[in-house]
This record gives structure tokens, C-alpha cells and sequence, in this order.
């Protein structure tokens, strides 16, 4: 459990968490999204304790972070996998840690083999590629057993059956009742690996729930029907208050749900082809959400090549 209350942090002029209020609960997977800047990074450092909050409180467990007897026991954490440069093998890298906090060999050995390095173990991790520094941070994460794990980007520079892997061994933690939450900027893979989502633009939430929840509130969900009988089923489903869009028989309708279309064609004997539910993806849902928070604008493409083209 993470229970952040007003969690503020400036670096100078600048905000980079602005009084956020947050509950991440246990048995979840919690994915922390927002652009470039928003400050997922600074809460992560926050809730470990490694940059102290202006103002406001974050306790890991019911304690703050520094509180806590055997913090790696309590919480694992990945936050920037690049940050192990050492001539030290794999194994020896995770031991020392290990040994500092009265962790059995056995469980480096275990940690080794669940994050698939046991191949490379005796290898210096200074040669070890992106997505093997992931499986190490990772594998130092997990090392104390912890009922709590902040991983910031854990997927990124990992293979697709890396992130497959990932995705799985979260949601395997999280099915054991521990609390798990993770950044990414992929959103498809946040998609399906999360359960509840917490959106944050310049340091503020802009939005949190489940993460089907979180997409109806943007976008709502809109229903697909295809029938024969398509104008008269659009003139029906109009009066009872629907948006009604759509050509040649298949209609797009909002405000009603698949429910109520349904025993409106039913109640007037109306034919129906199909029937669905459209929904928007998490990315769709995500640039809406965003996008009055997004820092750091991309050119317009066809723009840059355009003033490419003139120089
Ligand atoms: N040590 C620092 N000193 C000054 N400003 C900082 C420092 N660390 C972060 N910031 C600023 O705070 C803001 C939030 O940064 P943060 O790294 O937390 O964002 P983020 O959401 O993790 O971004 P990204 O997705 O790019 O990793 C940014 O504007 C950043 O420039």
C-alpha cells in the first residue's frame, strides 16, 4: 500500500508534484502514466525516499520509506536500470546487496533464475545490454521478497517475450496480494497489464480508477449497429436520446447502451446484423487526456519536412 497526501516537491522555481493525493492499494497493478516531465519520476524518488517532499507525506506499508527496518523486504524498486555501472558480475552485484541486508545466497540464485538470467549471472554488468540491466534491476528489486514494488519504466529496452514476461510477473505479484505500481509510456501494454491508473500532467493528477473507467470517462462508449432496417432503428433510438451517426445501414450511436439498443430493435421487430460495443483504446483515451499537459511538443512531421525541404 502507498498512500501519498499533498505530495509536493519544487526544484527551485519549479513544480514537478504539485499536492497530489493518492492511494495505491494492495492485490493491484497500479500503471502511473503521464508525458515527458509530469513528474512520475520525482513521485517514484519521493516515495522511496530518495528526494524529500517540499511539502505533504508518502508512507510505504503505513511507514515512510526511511522508517522502515529492512526497507528492501518491504518494497523493491527499479527506477533507472542504466544506473548499475560496475565491473562486478550480475551475481556478485545482486550478493553485495543481499549480504547488506541479510538476504540469503539462496534467494540471489532464485532471483537469478526467475528474471532469466542465470546464463549471464557470471558476466560483468557493465557489458550487459538495455533490456539484461532491466532484468537486473528487476531481479535487485525482487530480491527481498517485497509486498510492495515501484518499477519506473520496467519494460523499456526489453524484447517482446522480455515484455511478455513482465507483464506476467507483475500481474503474478499483484495476484498475490502485493501492491504493484509501474510506469510506461506504452500504452497498449499498460492496457494489459494494469487494473487501475493514475494520470498525472504537470505534477497534478488529471485522472485515477480502473482502467476501463478511466477510458469510458473520456471517451464513453459509443455502439455499433448494423441492420436492414438501419433508418427506421435510428429514428427510434433518436427519440429515446441517442447520437445517431452512420451510412448504407450500419450506425454509430452514443448516449444508449448495447442493452438498450438492443430491446429497442427487439420491442419494434427490428432486424439486427450486429451489435457491438466500440470502445476507445487507452492510448486514444490517454492523448485526450494529456494532451492540455503535454510539456514537450513534436513538430508536425509533414511541417519539419517541409521546412527541410526549403533549406
Ligand atoms: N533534480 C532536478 N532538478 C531540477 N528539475 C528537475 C529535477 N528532477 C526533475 N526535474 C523536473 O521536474 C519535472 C518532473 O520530472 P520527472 O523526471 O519527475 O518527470 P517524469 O514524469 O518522470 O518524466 P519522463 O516521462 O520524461 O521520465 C520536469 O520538469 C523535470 O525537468
Amino acid at each position: 500500500m502507498i498512500e501519498a497526501h499533498e505530495l509536493t516537491k519544487h526544484y527551485g522555481d519549479k513544480t514537478a508534484v504539485d499536492k497530489i493525493t493518492f492511494t495505491i492499494a494492495p492485490g493491484t497493478v497500479t500503471g502511473f502514466l503521464g508525458p515527458n516531465g509530469a513528474g512520475k519520476s520525482t513521485t517514484m524518488r519521493m516515495i522511496v525516499g530518495l528526494d524529500r517532499p517540499t511539502s505533504g507525506t508518502v508512507t510505504v506499508n503505513g511507514k515512510p520509506y526511511a522508517k522502515h527496518r529492512s526497507p528492501l523486504t518491504e518494497v523493491g524498486v527499479l527506477l533507472d536500470a542504466k544506473a548499475v555501472h560496475t565491473g562486478r558480475s550480475a551475481r556478485s552485484h545482486l550478493r553485495t546487496m543481499a549480504a547488506t541486508h541479510g538476504i540469503s545466497t539462496r534467494r540471489v540464485d532464485e532471483v537469478i533464475e526467475m528474471t532469466g538470467l542465470a546464463g549471464v549471472a557470471g558476466k560483468r554488468v557493465g557489458g550487459f545490454s538495455l533490456g539484461m540491466g532491466q532484468r537486473l534491476g528487476i531481479a535487485a528489486a525482487m530480491l527481498g521478497d517485497p509486498r510492495t514494488l515501484i518499477l519506473d519504466e520496467p519494460v523499456n529496452g526489453l524484447d517482446p517475450e522480455g515484455v511478455k514476461w513482465v507483464r506476467h510477473l507483475v500481474r503474478d505479484l499483484a495476484a498475490d496480494g502485493r501492491t504493484v505500481f509501474l510506469s510506461s509510456h506504452l500504452m497498449s501494454e499498460m492496457s494489459q497489464t494494469a487494473d487501475h491508473l493514475l494520470v498525472i500532467g504537470k505534477g497534478r493528477i488529471i485522472t485515477s480508477g480502473p482502467v476501463q473507467a478511466v477510458i469510458d470517462s473520456v471517451s464513453g462508449t459509443a455502439v455499433r449497429v448494423r441492420s436492414p432496417q438501419a433508418s427506421r432503428l435510428a429514428d427510434l433510438v433518436r427519440a429515446e436520446g441517442a447520437t445517431v451517426s452512420g451510412e448504407d445501414g450500419v450506425l454509430e450511436l452514443r448516449g444508449l447502451t448495447t442493452e438498450q439498443v438492443g430491446e429497442t430493435a427487439a420491442a419494434h421487430g427490428i432486424v439486427l446484423h450486429e451489435l457491438s460495443p466500440q470502445r476507445a483504446s487507452l492510448e486514444e483515451a490517454y492523448m485526450s487526456l494529456t494532451q492540455d499537459a503535454v510539456e514537450f511538443h513534436s513538430e508536425d512531421t509533414h511541417h519539419t519536412t517541409q521546412e527541410a525541404e526549403t533549406r
